[in-house]
């Protein structure tokens, strides 16, 4: 007797295939960007742009999204390394961005282990990952259970900065990648610089160099007097190039790459004639809403700031410079893993022109600031040799001006900031500046 052949089945009796799981705005969209960021090198920002397309999320949820993938990318490389002894093989890359996610919560977020374990399972299973789901389980239950121990021994600041800033920061001083490190472990506290004569807003503390500073997380259209114009938001540190070009009430003044305008607010509030030029017309439209917030006089020009002239040369000049930005990683971790040493070679180049261009717009005398919010030495001393190799001549900075962050003044007379300056107050963003004259 031939048996009959056996009905095939694709599943074992009794499995039915999984529900998906409901959407959960806040790691769908984390998930999306820090995807976007390890594997396409995509910024934080433009991948939380490109996933209002794709989810729907309320306001609340994205800033939640932001604040995970942020918190995950401030503490990839020590993520990396705790999930390492727990995986036999290397898992595809949006499966580790998931476990990171995970990871992330139980560590540094205080998220109940079951909602971080089941929430991560939920997204795998979203994402066409379900594969993976039993794994994510396990692991992260280990985690869970073995709590802040599995960070034992672990270098944490070398492990979260790539390499190649490590040793380009080392230039700025022993200690110093170290403390930068430190700096940007956290998340970075909001500075507003106030209007001259404005009443400031409840619960900041008032720093050295007269910045307000409240607490990480706080949402500046909360804070009393921000629709009224009052103040404007800008890191400590980026209120000192502008403050260090001394402009004066009348004098003709132009910020060349203006957007979105801290900096352009300080010199307007002086009462000197401003045109503020910015080339990108998203940001150039943000210039001219916080000037019109602010009720601040500028003559907004979008332009090429190498092409741009001025009708008549000019008293002084701010050029903060598009850079690579390491300078503001600890408010935008995702520039730790998006740049690259390469990128370096044409932001240089743009620097030079840039510099080259605000030469020439200078009268005879004429003072120009040069800035950027990076830590490397190519964007920063490099450029300033490169000006003085055009024919600008050097205006160093004194002690005086400088009295109230004296460890920020270089030997050569340069403005030197880092995440790691004021821990005790909370640190401050990287930027690099120096002063020049245009010769008679
Ligand atoms: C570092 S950000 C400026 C920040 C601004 N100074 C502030 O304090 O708010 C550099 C800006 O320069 C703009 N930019 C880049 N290249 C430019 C160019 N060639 N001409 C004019 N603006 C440029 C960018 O779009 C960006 O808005």
């Amino acid at each position: 007797m031939t048996s009959s052949p056996r009905p095939t089945r694709s599943r074992p009796r009794g499995k039915r295939p999984m529900p998906t799981p409901a959407a959960d705005p806040t790691r769908d969209v984390a998930f999306d960007i820090l995807c976007g960021v390890v594997e396409h090198r995509r910024m934080l920002e433009t991948s939380l742009a490109r996933s209002a397309q794709t989810h729907e999320a309320e306001p609340r949820d994205r800033a939640a999204a932001h604040r995970l993938a942020a918190a995950t990318l401030r503490h990839m490389g020590t993520l990396r390394a705790v999930l390492e002894p727990f995986l036999r093989k290397e898992p595809p890359e949006p499966v580790r961005a998931a476990l990171m996610l995970g990871a992330a919560q139980l560590l540094f977020l205080e998220t109940p282990p079951h909602a971080a374990v089941g929430t991560t399972v939920d997204l795998l299973r979203r994402r066409g990952l379900a594969p993976f789901a039993g794994l994510a389980n396990a692991v992260l239950r280990k985690i869970a259970t073995n709590g802040a121990t599995v960070l034992d021994g672990l270098d944490q600041p070398r492990l979260d900065i790539p390499a190649w800033l490590w040793s380009a920061w080392s230039g700025l001083g022993a200690g110093v990648p170290r403390a930068i490190a430190r700096g940007i472990s956290t998340e970075a506290p909001l500075d507003i610089t106030l209007r001259p004569g404005a009443t400031p807003p409840e619960g900041g503390v008032l720093l050295p160099n007269g910045s307000w500073r409240f607490p990480a997380g706080t949402r500046v259209v909360d804070l009393a007097g921000y629709e009224q114009g009052a103040f404007w938001v800008q890191d400590a540190a980026a209120t000192l190039p502008a403050r260090l070009l001394a402009v004066r009430e009348g004098e003709q003044v132009a910020d060349l790459c203006a957007a979105p305008g801290g900096k352009t607010a300080q010199l307007a509030v002086t009462g000197a004639q401003v045109t503020a030029v910015e080339n990108n017309p998203a940001r150039m439209a943000r210039l001219q809403e916080n000037m019109e917030r602010l009720g601040l006089a500028v003559h907004i020009v979008q332009a090429d700031a190498c092409a741009w002239r001025p009708d008549a040369p000019l008293d002084a000049i701010l050029l903060d410079a598009p850079c690579s930005a390491t300078g503001t990683a600890r408010r935008h971790p995702d520039v730790l893993w998006v740049k690259r040493p390469r990128d370096l070679t044409a932001l240089t180049a743009a620097q030079d022109r840039l510099l080259a261009a605000a030469r020439d717009m200078l009268r005879p005398g004429g003072r120009l600031v040069y800035a950027v919010c990076s830590l490397q030495e190519e964007e920063g001393p490099a450029r300033a040799r490169a000006a003085q190799a055009m024919g600008l001549v050097p205006d160093p900075f004194t002690p005086d001006e400088l009295a109230m962050l004296p460890e920020a003044l270089t030997p050569e007379g340069w403005l030197r900031t880092h995440p790691g300056l004021w821990p005790e107050l909370g640190g401050m963003d990287g930027f690099f500046a120096a002063r020049f004259t245009r010769p008679a």
